[in-house]
Formats: structure tokens, sequence, C-alpha cells
């Protein structure tokens, strides 16, 4: 049985992962919010899972080194300063962090990657998105990931050869570039597809979450796994060997 505080608690995932903690019968000891300490959850946890906001991400990463602790970040929106601060701490804490801890997106994104390497940069690459009108960020962590998947496979930089948020005049599209598009209503868990349009064909590679119980699943296994792991970085990849 693994001890798992939770940072969000109370928000849509947090209460998904109350539930899939119970479920594989480990042991939910806190959770925290916004004015809570996660210190004090990190003090009485084997791990610390959060599911909260970028600006939350400095105050978790203390906590969880003070007490000695791994962490699983899936919180999205952050910005390369926050994965400075990623990389710096686990230098001395095992880190796992991901924009998505779904089985069927880990995979999603190693097809992707094998997709992209095979096919030639005549065969433009989009990424689109759908999830609900609560969501505050784009494009999703998810975009990003198979966006990183991408560029891993054609081996090119994502942030050189981004193009997001199309408006206007914005002339042809660039040779090589992975484009992004976000849509925003209802009730949608998270819709992903990645399409390769090439000459006169496209493929499209897709991924529907129905319920976010598949993401607070493979976030309480990454969690269980990543108790008494080495200090490093860590990618759902591991804990799925995929
Ligand atoms: N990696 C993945 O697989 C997935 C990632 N996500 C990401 O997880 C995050 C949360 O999503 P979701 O649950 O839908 O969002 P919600 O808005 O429903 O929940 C966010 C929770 O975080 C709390 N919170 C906000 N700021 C802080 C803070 N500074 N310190 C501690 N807690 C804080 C909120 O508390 P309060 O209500 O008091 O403000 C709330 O309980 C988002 O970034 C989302 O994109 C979501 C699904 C899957
Ligand atoms: O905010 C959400 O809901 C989700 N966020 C993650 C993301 O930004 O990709 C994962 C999932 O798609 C749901």
């Amino acid at each position: 049985m693994a001890h798992i505080g939770i940072i969000g608690s109370k928000g849509r995932m947090g209460q998904a992962l109350q539930q899939a903690i119970r479920d594989a019968g480990h042991d939910n000891t806190g959770g925290v919010d916004l004015g809570g300490s996660a210190s004090v959850a990190a003090a009485q946890s084997e791990v610390l899972v959060d599911f909260s906001s970028p600006a939350a991400l400095a105050d978790n990463l203390k906590a969880a080194h003070d007490a000695g602790i791994p962490i699983v970040i899936g919180t999205t929106g952050l910005g390369a300063e926050h994965h400075a601060m990623i990389d710096k701490a686990s230098h001395n804490i095992a880190i796992l962090q991901t924009g998505n801890t779904s089985l069927g997106v880990t995979l999603l994104a190693h097809l992707v990657s094998e997709a992209a390497a095979k096919l030639g940069s005549d065969w433009d690459i989009e990424i689109v998105e759908m999830h609900h009108r609560m969501k505050v960020d784009a494009p999703s962590g998810t975009a990003l990931l198979l966006g990183e998947a991408a560029a891993k496979g054609r081996n090119i930089d994502l942030a050189a050869n981004s193009e997001r948020g199309r408006d206007g005049h914005t002339g042809e599209r660039k040779e090589g570039a992975i484009g992004f598009a976000a849509l925003r209503g209802g009730t949608v868990a998270g819709d992903h597809s990645v399409i390769f349009a090439g000459n006169e064909e496209r493929i499209t590679l897709t991924h529907n979450a129905e319920n976010r119980m598949i993401f607070a699943r493979g976030a309480v296994k990454a969690a269980a796994w990543l108790i008494g792991k080495d200090a490093g970085r860590y990618t759902m990849q591991d804990v799925l060997d995929l």
C-alpha cells in the first residue's frame, strides 16, 4: 500500500484521484488546495501527486524535496521556467512530469514518433485537441507532448518549428512546421488527433478520453512506481515500459 498525498485534491482530477487511490487499495494521506500547505501533506506521504496550477509548482517541489519524497506532476500549462525548476529539483528527488498519464496517450506518443520518423517533411503535421469549457491552458499539455514526440521522430526542435494560434493573413505553411489547434466546449474529457497530411493522402492518429478516471488510474500507478526510485526525471514510458 502506498501513502499518497494529493495537491489539487478538490478539483476535477483531485476527486478522480481520490477514487483511483481507493480503488487501487492505496492510502490517501490528505489533500492540499489553494491556500493549503504542500509541506504538511508531504510530511505524511511517501509520494505527492500534483494536479493543480503552474503557480503552485515551486512550493510543491520544495515540499517534496524537504520531505525527501518523489512527486508526480500532472499539472499542465508549464513554461520553460517551470521545466527548468523540475530539472533542478530532479537532481535530488525522483520526479515524473507528463501532460497525460493515460496508457492510451503514452502509446499514441510512441506511434506518433515512429510515424514522424518514417514520413518525410513533405508530410505536414497538425495536432488538434478538444477539451471541456473549464480548461484554462492551450494548447493542452498532451498536444505539446505529442508535438515533442513528433519533433523527436523528425529530429527537430519543437519550439523552433511550432505554428500556434493561426489567425488572419498567416502566410503559407512553413515546411516542416508542427501546427496546433485548440477547441473548447462542453464536457469533453480530452480528444487529441495528430494529422499527417501528405500529397493526396492523410493519416490521422487519434485518442479520445471518455472519462478522466483514465488519467487518475495512470497517475496512481505512476505514483506507486516512483516510490524508492533514484533521483531523476522519469516519464510515463518508463512506468508502462513502452
Ligand atoms: N497530466 C494529465 O494526465 C492531466 C492533467 N490535467 C491537468 O491537471 C490540472 C488540474 O486540472 P483539473 O483538476 O481539471 O482542474 P481544477 O480547476 O478542477 O482543479 C485544480 C485544483 O487545484 C487547486 N489549486 C489551484 N491553485 C493551487 C495552488 N496554488 N496550490 C494548491 N492547489 C491549488 C484548486 O484549488 P481551489 O479550487 O481552491 O482553487 C483545485 O482544487 C490542469 O493543469 C490540467 O490540465 C488534467 C487531467 C489530466
Ligand atoms: O485539463 C484537462 O482536463 C486535461 N488536461 C491535460 C492536458 O492538458 O493535456 C490532459 C487531458 O487531456 C485532460
